[in-house]
């Protein structure tokens, strides 16, 4: 089911903004700092309110219960409370299930393994460094197995290979049906990694389309008010600057 917003506006921060994520695809949000991205992103969570549909269905509108099965959302400052166990956080994400204990146990060791936190499983999550607790938290909503991951700077605080392993997961996550929305600063991971790219500009869609088109070197130009230039074969760009 598609996930779509039209004509969005929050003020002061959104402003007539349509967008139709399909399943399936790996979509990065992408724009300066206050463009509108974690505002964009939470109203697509569902967490704020505003005209957005699931299929047909309107947010709003939606069984909560239901409207988590279907959502994950990792925010870009999640900070856990309580001092958790680590296996006990992931295990959270199965809340929204009604599944046996042996399926849970399964999905939460599998969320743990993709993520690399299997061996912090006992750890309380206030021990963690940044990155490991970044990952741990992702390793939560990965648990829920949502029909869509909408992750705010999932990259930011990941070292080069847990970074590299995290963008092959999301694509083989998408490969396999799950719509994948990734708030992203690194233009570079969005060109090479996603299959659409989304820009906003001050609260306004700037660009929306494939990587090579919505990153060109005239809307980085325009947008971001920095020359730069796309180097390299496809698949490895990098941006010099
Ligand atoms: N709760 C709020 N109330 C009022 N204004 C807000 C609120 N949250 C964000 N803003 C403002 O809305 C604009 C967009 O913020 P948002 O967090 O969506 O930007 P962003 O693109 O995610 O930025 P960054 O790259 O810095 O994380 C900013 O000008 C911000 O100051």
């Amino acid at each position: 089911m598609k996930l779509s917003a039209a004509n969005l506006t929050v003020p002061g921060r959104l402003t007539d903004v349509s967008v139709t994520l399909r399943p399936g695809e790996l979509t990065a949000i992408c724009g300066p700092n206050g463009a509108g991205k974690t505002t964009l992103l939470r109203v697509l969570a569902g967490l704020e309110p505003a005209p957005v549909k699931l299929g047909e269905t309107p947010l709003a509108g939606m069984d909560p219960h239901r409207r988590a099965l279907q959502i994950g959302y990792l925010s870009q400052h999640a900070e856990p409370a309580w001092n958790l166990s680590v296996e006990a956080l992931v295990r959270l994400g199965r809340l929204p299930h009604r599944t046996s204990r042996a399926e849970d146990e399964a999905a939460v060791a599998a969320a743990l393994t993709a993520l690399d936190c299997a061996h912090l499983a006992a750890r309380g999550i206030h021990t963690l460094s940044g990155g490991e607790r970044a990952r741990v938290l992702l390793a939560r909503v990965l648990a829920g197995s949502p029909q869509w991951i909408l992750a705010d700077e999932p990259l930011a605080s990941l070292d080069l290979a847990h970074a590299a392993a995290l963008l092959r997961h999301f694509r083989a996550l998408a490969d396999q049906g799950t719509g994948v929305v990734l708030v992203v600063h690194s233009l570079a991971h969005a060109m090479n990694h996603a299959d659409r790219v989304i820009v906003l500009d001050n609260g306004h869609l700037a660009a929306d389309g494939p990587p090579h088109a919505a990153l060109s070197e005239e809307v980085i130009e325009h947008v971001w008010r920095v020359s730069a230039r796309w180097t390299g074969p496809e698949g490895a760009r990098a941006l010099s600057l």
